[in-house]
């Protein structure tokens, strides 16, 4: 029998939950936090009066990690600023930043693993170059992935587990993926977050299960388990998930995954329902700032609108709507297939009150986007860092002139047996459709409303600009949320309405006008 582990792993007391404006769906985590100067309002986005200590990272890994790049006022990354006037000057002046932890907020975190087996170095690169920076007291991932780290570090070095080697190609473990799942309804609420549990998925290094080193790898998997697992006393572990990957690019997963022990399902709760997420699947790294965004994106949808949400993932941002608006229909489109299993699941524990059409479809949002908006009053965009894709700017660019050839666009679509575009017919054969009591949707109409979600500053300032150079669409409010406190990086929640601005009333003088 192996040894238990060196370290005793104990959970860490929580974090200070301290924050610029605490959104109410945050839970506190117990025990309550040291009483701490109250942080400025939210919308008042003038010269903060918080001590840039008191929200500053305090982390020993801060000069040689690349992962955080602002040290003092967490609570404040330096874009917000340049958010609030960038906006202004395109007639949005009550622009709001929200935030919510500042420590402890990562629950996501995909890590290198190099060096030897006896001191391995579990952590990002050092900025610039391939050389991994280990990062055991990260203060900004969530107590239980540090937890996750030290036991792993233990289990690699006992085992005798080699760490992949770059320059050679030779190794054992490349990669490990750290998700925490906060969702445990066993526990009062207040207690769920800091109890969280891990997903560990560990990426090694060989073709399959057929390969030599396999058995090392359920060795690891035993050890994590058995000293993290349910039946361990931490118990912070929530399963242990293999992936593949042989190839040389920096590409972290391959292609194959294996769940190996612990829950199969993954779940957290977010804009109020609850959702499924497989390792394979695109994840926020900060799951209580993504809640308090999207329900505030709710508040722009109307009740029974008809919703495309494209760059979907599993569909969150989609099926949270259809719950809370009552969706008449929504249509994900996501580019990663891994992501489909996840949606299934969530729309298993969708509340029976959501009946409209819900549908998910494995394609390239780029690849005739006209067909994925048309029928929807609600375009939801979420791209990652590098933007929309030129080809949907330019379709949201000339909507209107576009409302003829889309009418005929989708009756051809309708048709088929003549359909011969072979991205079409495999988003169709990819596609899972669930028909709810309300008829789907075939409607000719465009979208009203874009709702542009942004974790790439740059590039949402260039996609927004050529948005409104066009004259279709102007911006009606704009919102920042903290999604990475210790970074430059801010989340944007951007909401365009179809058309020009309605001038603003004048303001009655009040004086009444003499009668004659
Ligand atoms: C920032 S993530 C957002 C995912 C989802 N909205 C969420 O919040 O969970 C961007 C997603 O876009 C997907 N994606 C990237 N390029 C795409 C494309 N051309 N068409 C469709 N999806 C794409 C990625 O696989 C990823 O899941």
């Amino acid at each position: 029998m192996l040894p238990s582990p060196c370290l005793p792993l104990h959970r860490p007391p929580s974090f200070p939950l301290i924050t610029c404006r605490v959104s109410p769906s945050v839970p506190r985590p117990s025990p309550p936090p040291p009483p701490l100067p109250s942080p400025p309002p939210l919308a008042n986005l003038s010269a903060t009066t918080v001590p840039a200590l008191t929200c500053a990272l305090q982390c020993i890994h801060f000069q040689s990690c690349s992962g955080c790049t602002q040290e003092f006022n967490l609570h404040r990354p330096v874009i917000v600023d340049e958010a609030a006037e960038f906006f202004k000057s395109l007639g949005v002046s009550d622009f709001t930043f929200d935030s919510s932890r500042l420590w402890g907020w990562r629950c996501r975190a995909k890590l290198a693993v190099r060096g030897p087996s006896n001191n391995p170095l579990i952590g990002l690169y050092e900025e610039g170059t391939h050389n991994v920076v280990d990062i055991p007291h990260c203060k900004a991932h969530h107590p239980s992935i540090n937890l996750a780290v030290e036991l792993l570090r233990q289990g690699i070095t006992e085992l005798n587990v080699e760490p992949y080697d770059e320059d050679q190609g030779t190794g054992d473990l490349r990669y490990v993926q750290m998700a925490v799942t906060t969702y445990n309804t066993s526990l009062p609420a207040s207690e769920r977050y800091i109890n969280g549990k891990v997903q560990v998925a560990l990426v090694w290094n060989s073709r399959n299960e057929n390969s030599p080193n396999f058995d090392k790898l359920n060795a690891l998997a035993d050890y994590l388990w058995r000293n993290g697992g349910r039946r361990s006393d931490v118990n912070f572990i929530h399963s242990v998930w293999a992936n593949f990957q042989t190839s040389t690019n920096n590409i972290i997963f391959g292609n194959r995954w294996r769940h190996l022990l612990g829950d199969r399902d993954f779940w957290e709760h977010l804009g109020g329902i609850d959702i499924a997420l497989a390792p394979s699947s695109f994840g926020q790294a900060n799951t209580r700032a993504f809640d308090t965004l999207l329900r505030k994106v709710q508040k722009y949808v109307p009740l029974g609108a008809s919703v495309a949400d494209l760059y979907a993932g599993a569909g969150v941002i989609g099926l949270s709507l259809a719950a809370a608006r009552k969706c008449r229909s929504v249509k994900c489109v996501e580019v990663n297939k891994e992501s489909k299993l996840s949606f299934e699941k969530t729309v298993e524990r969708l509340p029976n009150s959501v009946d409209g059409s819900i549908s998910w479809h494995h394609a390239d949002a780029s690849v005739e986007p006209l067909s994925w908006i048309m029928g929807s009053e609600v375009v939801v965009v979420d791209p990652p860092r590098k933007g929309l894709d030129s080809s949907l700017v330019d379709m949201l660019q000339t909507l209107s002139s576009l409302e003829h050839k889309a009418k005929s666009s989708s009756e051809s679509n309708s048709k088929v047996k003549d359909e011969k575009r072979p991205w079409i017919l495999r988003a169709r054969e990819a596609s899972v459709e669930i028909r709810g009591k309300a008829a789907l949707n075939d409607s000719q109409s465009l979208p009203q409303t874009l709702i542009y979600i942004s974790c790439g500053w740059e590039s949402f300032k260039k996609d927004c600009k050529l948005l409104l150079s066009s004259k279709e669409w102007h911006l009606e409010k704009a919102h920042g949320f903290n999604f990475f406190p210790g970074t430059q990086s801010i989340e944007i929640l951007a909401i365009f309405k179809r058309g020009r601005r309605a001038p603003l009333k004048k303001k009655k003088s009040g004086k009444k006008k003499k009668r004659s």
